[in-house]
């Protein structure tokens, strides 16, 4: 079973190497432009820290000889120099830039094809937002750690080796005063950074929660105006948004009172160089031009090593969110145990059986204990039941959305999980309660049900399900776009789009939650005519909300807390004067009421 992801290791504070070894595989692909972005790193650091070298020269040759000797070929050095350096600074960005948004992509594009694999007990555990949160801003943290705190990390690194080469070429001694307090400033750095990071840790959970809150009053807006719940809804919005601004807060003053601590420690490594620089300077062991130049390293050195602190510390931190990525990346797809069976060599027929099956969700309790059924090809089942009884659950298990906990599944005597998943989901056709339909046309819509297919066939299956005179009255007739789910149409229009999408597929078994939302009697009439028609010569399940519509089932399956309480015929039921029976008799006065009183 799936772990709730965003529990995992909040508090690990070292710098978990085989995870970014996981995304290193992503680096791969760029390793060209990974090399030239490390060799011209390595060349910004030499050239940073050879400019106060160079002021030590022009010091030393030209400012204090009064002699400008050579002066102009000084400055045509150190011209190039700086149009190096811009160049590089052009390349670098460039390339960490093309680096970052190439592995965004590929990470992306891997994750997403990953979540249409994954099992839906994945999607249970895992809440809509907080997974559309994963793919967008923890993907694009980790390549942003990677490619910028990789610059970052080689700049810091080649920039301290040469000043630190420098300073002891120039005077070993002064260069122990500023190679002494590396220890001193990275770990008041790391210390200030983690805990700055820590507060940012917290305001990312807010974040996210933000994120999912934005999601459910985006998805639930029509519910939360039924229910004129909004300013419940904006209040709680308001407290979330309020305690993520109050860690804000905390953490920009914790920043705040770390950079002056550093820029202090910095300045007690300057006045030191100076008091004992100006000693030197008098007994003439050094020049004014070293002196400088040292003064220059000394409030240099630390922005590297700032810098290293930092990415050190962003690196710890997210590593939360590069392992909620990698936890996709790497979740296991549905089916995968599965061994092949060509759809020819396996040879659906629609002979299904549950062999004490026992299952239960992620977080339920068990819904089914000890569950059999056996049902011949072509039958037709009817399965009812009292709200929260099963009837989806042994749909899904059926399509294998969820598997068993104990017990098997049979398709013509072969265990299903050695069915190819593929093959097993094309040969069953599910119409669900309020279909989905994708942004598109409807004839894209349809033809969903069997991919290449031509318009002629689109057109036959919509014939077949009585749409056809509906979709050509419309301006754009099978090009009309239905809209994100589907919402430019009624339930009743997507419900027959679907059907038509089931008909093109031409599986052996069906599955069907009966509809029932309100759908005008005439939209209901051509429903219920085209499923018979569909149905015909197929294994079917039909969850079925309006007892009158299934009467002509083979057998009617009652279910009761996950259990067959009742199996039989509706004249058989209905003699045996039990469950189905009450329902029935329940339903029929209900609807007899209804049109009496016409509500
Ligand atoms: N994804 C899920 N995660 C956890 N528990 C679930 C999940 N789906 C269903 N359940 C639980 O399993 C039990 C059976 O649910 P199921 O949806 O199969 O009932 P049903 O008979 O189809 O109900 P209805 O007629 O209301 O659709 C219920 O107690 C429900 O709370």
């Amino acid at each position: 079973m799936e772990e709730k992801l965003d529990n995992i290791s909040r508090k690990k504070e070292r710098i978990d190497v085989k995870l970014w070894q996981g995304f290193f595989e992503f680096l791969k692909k760029y390793k060209i432009k990974v090399l030239l972005l490390l060799l011209v790193m390595v060349l910004v650091g030499l050239i940073e820290a050879t400019f106060p070298y160079l002021t030590r020269f022009a010091i030393d040759t030209f400012v204090v000889p009064k002699s400008f000797n050579g002066f102009w070929k000084f400055i045509a050095a150190f011209s190039l120099l700086t149009t190096i350096q811009s160049i590089n600074t052009y390349v670098l960005i460039v390339l960490a830039g093309k680096i970052e948004t190439g592995m965004t992509r590929d990470i992306r594009n891997s994750a997403f094809s990953k979540l249409q694999k994954l099992p839906l007990s994945f999607f249970d555990a895992n809440g809509t937002g907080p997974l559309i949160a994963r793919i967008m801003s923890d993907v694009q943290r980790v390549t942003g750690i990677l490619s910028w705190g990789m610059v970052d990390t080689v700049w810091g690194i080649s920039t301290m080796t040469f000043i630190t080469f420098y300073l002891f070429r120039l005077n070993w001694k002064m260069a122990l005063f500023v190679v002494g307090s590396i220890p001193v400033i990275f770990f008041v750095s790391l210390y200030f950074q983690k805990l700055i990071l820590r507060h940012y840790r917290i305001v990312r959970r807010y974040n996210s929660e933000v994120t999912g809150k934005f999601n459910e009053g985006i998805l639930g807006a029509k519910t939360t105006k039924i229910l004129s719940v909004e300013e419940k809804t904006i209040a709680e919005f308001s407290q979330l948004t309020s305690k993520m601004r109050q860690e804000a807060i905390k953490a920009s003053v914790i920043s705040s009172i770390y950079t002056p601590i550093i820029v202090q420690i910095g300045s007690i490594v300057t006045a030191l160089i100076l008091v004992y620089g100006s000693k030197n300077l008098e007994q003439g062991s050094i020049t004014y031009g070293t002196l400088a130049a040292f003064i220059s390293y000394s409030i240099q050195f630390f922005e590297p090593l700032r810098e290293l602190s930092r990415v050190m510390a962003d690196v710890i931190s997210s590593q939360a969110a590069g392992e909620r990525v990698m936890e996709v990346l790497r979740a296991q797809s549905e089916g995968e145990s599965s061994r092949e069976y060509a759809l020819a060599e396996f040879g659906f027929e629609g002979n299904v059986e549950f062999r004490n099956v026992s299952f239960k969700y992620n977080t339920s309790d068990m819904v089914l204990k000890n569950f059999n059924l056996k049902v011949k090809k072509g039958e037709r089942i009817a399965i009812v039941g009292p709200t929260g009884s099963g009837k989806s659950t042994i749909v899904n298990l059926l399509g294998r959305f969820y598997e068993p906990t104990e017990g098997k599944i049979y398709f013509d005597g072969v265990n299903y999980t050695e069915i190819d998943l593929r093959t097993l989901r094309k040969n069953i056709g599910y119409v669900l309660q309020v279909p989905h339909l994708f942004n598109g046309t409807i004839a894209e819509n349809i033809a969903v049900g069997k991919p290449g297919c031509t318009l002629e066939e689109i057109v036959e299956a919509a014939k077949v399900v009585n749409v056809h005179d509906y979709i050509v009255k419309l301006k754009d007739g099978y090009n009309t776009l239905v809209g994100e789910g589907g919402t430019n149409l009624s339930v009743g229009q997507r419900q027959l789009i679907a059907l038509a999408r089931v008909v093109l597929a031409n599986p052996k078994i069906i599955v069907m939650d009966e509809a029932t939302s309100s759908i005008d009697a005439h939209t209901e009439h051509i429903i219920q005519e085209s499923i018979d028609k569909i149905l015909h010569g197929r294994t079917s399940f039909v969850i079925a909300h309006r007892l009158s519509t299934i009467r002509s089932a083979d057998r009617i399956l009652v279910i009761e807390n996950g259990e067959i309480i009742e199996d039989g015929s509706h004249e058989q039921l209905m003699k045996k004067r039990g469950h189905y029976y009450r329902l029935y008799m329940q339903q029929f006065v209900e609807e007899k009421e209804k049109e009496l009183f016409n509500v």
